[in-house]
């Protein structure tokens, strides 16, 4: 009866029969799983019974597969498999496909919008241990990542090449992973976002079928030819298939960099300065917005001391000639709406700190009530409009008396608005969020610039891009994915 003594978290079973049916399915599966591919972990007590040397049980591995970095929380999953080349996540998804259990991709986990985490009994199919980089040509600037990869680790070993890839959440998110949520962060500005930045994708389908979306070995900078399938599997959330490698732009490394602080009386004061700055065509490399409650988390989290006052994080890459004029220009822009003097990072050190700070503003803002759950919003509206919806987020923030706070990827008109929630303030977070994200759409932007749609923001995206385009949304997957089991639940409802 070992069976029976299972927890399965959340999910309710109407009658016996599903249960025995689940079990019987997973076990099979599972079984079928570990004779097939290396490494497969299995919950619920079904790993006696499968009995390989490659299967062990582990509640811990499931409960670290169910989640991301944010506050979505529903299953676990039934079976975590490593697949250990792309023959092997082929093999994953024919099984899969063969038993009928939906598959969730998982990168490093560092999702903000709670794509790994099942909402139904499913396999989780972790990529990392396919983690090689290949064809790197130096003289095109072209370079081939596997799933497994980090962006940190890719820059690490490109670091004598002279070239570097760019786009920066932050995270050491997985390059493929990145691709699949469509991410940016901070060199967005100036260097593009995933979207800009991968020239072509190796995928695996539902039924283990293996293409590339631009052809087999293109990686030319621009095509005209067909459909754009590569753009489609960026932002797809592992909707449609698994990306096993992405075909990645790289750029030069920037002769100089420069970064600086500065701070405004008001946070109006630093948005316009952002606003000002990109209608004066300067191309600055990174224009990060704080807030004053942002400012405070980074000086607890990370022993910083700047002033308790709205401030802008900036970057300035090129050669000295070109930074001297990009910082002059910037500097004056930034005096006329009351800015600061610029404090530089004088050193190679304090300018690792400065922006290692920026990047651990998330787990600075945790810190302010250790344990506690924390919300970001991911509203993105077209440059000139960024006024009227920071003014706005933070309008709504004022009124409802939670605690949070607003930063921005403010050179292209992205912020988040955070929230600590208090057990009882779950409906009056919902609504501010949901707020913020109609307010976006509104002003012709997007309830998501970079997160992704994931579980939290379904119900905004219907209003986005309209019923009908919604419609063609869902049959496009339909085509990839026509059981539907590629990522249930997550970007559709
Ligand atoms: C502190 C901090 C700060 C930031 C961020 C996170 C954290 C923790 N993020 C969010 C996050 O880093 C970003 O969404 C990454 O692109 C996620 O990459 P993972 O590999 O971790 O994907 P993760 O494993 O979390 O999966 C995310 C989604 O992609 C799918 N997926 C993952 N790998 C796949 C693959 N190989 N094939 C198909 N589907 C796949 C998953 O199924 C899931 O739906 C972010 N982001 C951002 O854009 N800008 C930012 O500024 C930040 N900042
Ligand atoms: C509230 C921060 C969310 C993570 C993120 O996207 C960032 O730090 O830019
Ligand atoms: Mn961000």
């Amino acid at each position: 009866m070992l069976l029976f003594t299972t927890k399965i978290v959340g999910w309710k079973f109407q009658s016996l029969k599903p249960l025995l049916s689940y079990y019987k399915n997973t076990y099979c599966l599972a079984r079928a799983l570990s004779v097939n591919v290396n490494v497969v972990e299995v919950e619920n007590g079904l790993a006696s019974i499968v009995g390989s040397k490659y299967v062990a049980t582990s509640h811990a591995i499931c409960e670290q597969h169910s989640h991301d970095e944010s506050y979505h929380r529903h299953l676990l999953p039934s079976i975590v498999v490593w697949p250990q080349s792309v023959g092997e996540v082929s093999e994953v998804a024919k099984l899969c496909t063969a038993h009928k259990m939906p598959m969730i991709p998982f990168g490093t986990g560092t999702g903000m919008e709670g794509g790994v985490a099942p909402m139904g009994p499913s396999v989780s199919i972790n990529l990392t241990k396919l983690n090689e980089i290949t064809d790197l040509h130096l003289d095109d600037f072209d370079v081939k990542a596997q799933p497994g990869v980090t962006r940190k680790q890719l820059n690490y070993d490109l670091r004598s090449t002279g070239l570097w890839f760019p786009v920066d959440p932050g995270s050491d998110a997985s390059l493929c992973g990145m691709a699949a949520t469509g991410a940016s962060g901070t060199n967005a500005v100036r260097y593009g976002t995933m979207k800009q930045n991968v020239l072509n994708l190796q995928v695996v389908l539902a039924d283990g079928t293996i293409l590339h979306t631009a052809g087999e070995k293109r990686r030319c900078k621009k095509s005209s030819a067909g459909y754009n399938l590569t753009e489609l599997f960026i932002g797809s959330e592992g909707t449609l298939g698994f990306i096993t490698s992405a075909t990645l732009r790289l750029h030069g490394q920037p002769e100089m960099t420069k970064s600086a602080v500065c701070s405004f009386p008001t946070i109006m004061d630093a948005v316009n300065t952002a606003m000002q700055i990109l209608q004066c065509s300067i191309p600055i490399a990174r224009i990060e917005l704080l807030d004053e409650t942002s400012i405070k988390a980074v000086n607890n989290y990370s022993h910083l001391t700047h002033p308790e006052m709205p401030h802008l994080f900036l970057e300035f890459h090129g050669s000295a000639a070109s930074t001297g004029e990009q910082v002059d220009q910037t500097a004056e822009i930034a005096g006329l709406n009351s800015g600061s003097e610029f404090k530089w990072a004088e050193t190679q050190e304090e300018h690792n700190h400065l922006w290692q700070a920026r990047h651990d503003l998330w787990y600075a803002v945790k810190a302010f009530k250790p344990g506690s759950t924390a919300i970001s919003t991911d509203a993105c509206v077209p440059v000139s409009a960024l006024a009227e919806a920071i003014s706005h987020s933070a309008a709504l923030l004022d009124e409802s008396g939670l605690i949070g706070g607003i930063l921005g990827h403010v050179g292209d008109g992205n912020y988040h608005c955070f929230v600590i929630v208090e057990d009882d303030q779950a409906k009056l977070v919902e609504s501010l969020t949901k707020a913020i994200g109609k307010k976006a759409i509104e002003l012709g932007g997007t309830c998501t610039g970079e997160h992704g749609i994931g579980i939290g923001k379904r119900p905004l995206l219907k209003e986005e891009v309209g019923e009908k385009t919604l419609k063609l949304m869902k049959a496009i997957k339909c085509s990839f994915d026509p059981l539907g089991l590629m990522n249930p639940g997550k970007v559709f409802s």
